[in-house]
């Protein structure tokens, strides 16, 4: 069994905030692969940055990602970078993956003033950020079934154009099993 929506975004998008709400509304729990990582190895994010560099927080995060699509089947959100790892990628396919749109602009003001994020600390953040979403925007873009955009929108409103969209998906794959059924029928 597949999680029932898988989010991606980068930092700020509001993969923490708007999956909580969203599993919410689905009456599901939410698994949220950054805390599930500081939960199992009990280390906060940027410590494990600090102390075994990126590539460890990666491997741990990949197993981390691989061990709640397999087993979690409400909403997960995952860490902005996880859609870095091809096999990560390859294992989002057939699932239903809601990126979370955000600008710069507005991903800068929503991270601004947290400096719990390793990988936009120190430098210009601004720099970081726009370097990030070059390299990582065409793979949200690839990895995802569904967009929605959160720039000038309420939480409340990502959250209702999540569920509007995460409905139709449905329907239409109802429909398309509904058709696959009729035309196999001798
Ligand atoms: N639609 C929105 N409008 C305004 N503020 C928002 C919206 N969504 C989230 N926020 C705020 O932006 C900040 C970042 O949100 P959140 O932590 O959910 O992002 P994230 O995608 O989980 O980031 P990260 O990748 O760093 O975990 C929080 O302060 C949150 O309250
Ligand atoms: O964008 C990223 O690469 C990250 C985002 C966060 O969710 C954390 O997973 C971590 O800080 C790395
Ligand atoms: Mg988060």
């Amino acid at each position: 069994m597949t999680p029932r929506a898988i989010l991606i975004g980068p930092p700020g998008a509001g993969k923490s905030t708007i999956g909580r709400r969203v599993a919410q509304a689905l009456d599901v729990p939410l698994l949220d692969t950054d805390a599930e990582i500081e939960r199992t190895t009990g280390r906060t994010i940027p410590e494990i940055f600090t102390e075994d560099g990126e590539p460890e927080f990666r491997r741990i995060e990949e197993q981390v990602v691989a061990d709640a699509l397999a087993s979690h089947h409400g909403v997960v959100s995952l860490g902005g970078g996880a859609i870095l790892s091809e096999r990560t990628r390859e294992r989002l396919v057939g699932c239903t993956v809601v990126y979370l749109e955000i600008s710069v602009a507005e991903g800068l003001r929503r991270t601004g003033t947290n400096t719990t994020r390793p990988l936009l600390n120190g430098g210009d953040p601004a720099q970081k950020y726009r370097d990030l979403m070059r390299r990582r925007r065409p793979l949200y873009r690839k990895s995802a079934t569904i967009r929605v955009r959160t720039d000038g929108r309420s939480p409340g409103r990502v959250v209702q154009q999540v569920l509007a969209k995460l409905d139709s998906a449905q329907e239409d794959s109802n429909n398309m099993t509904s058709e696959e059924n009729r035309s196999s029928t001798p």
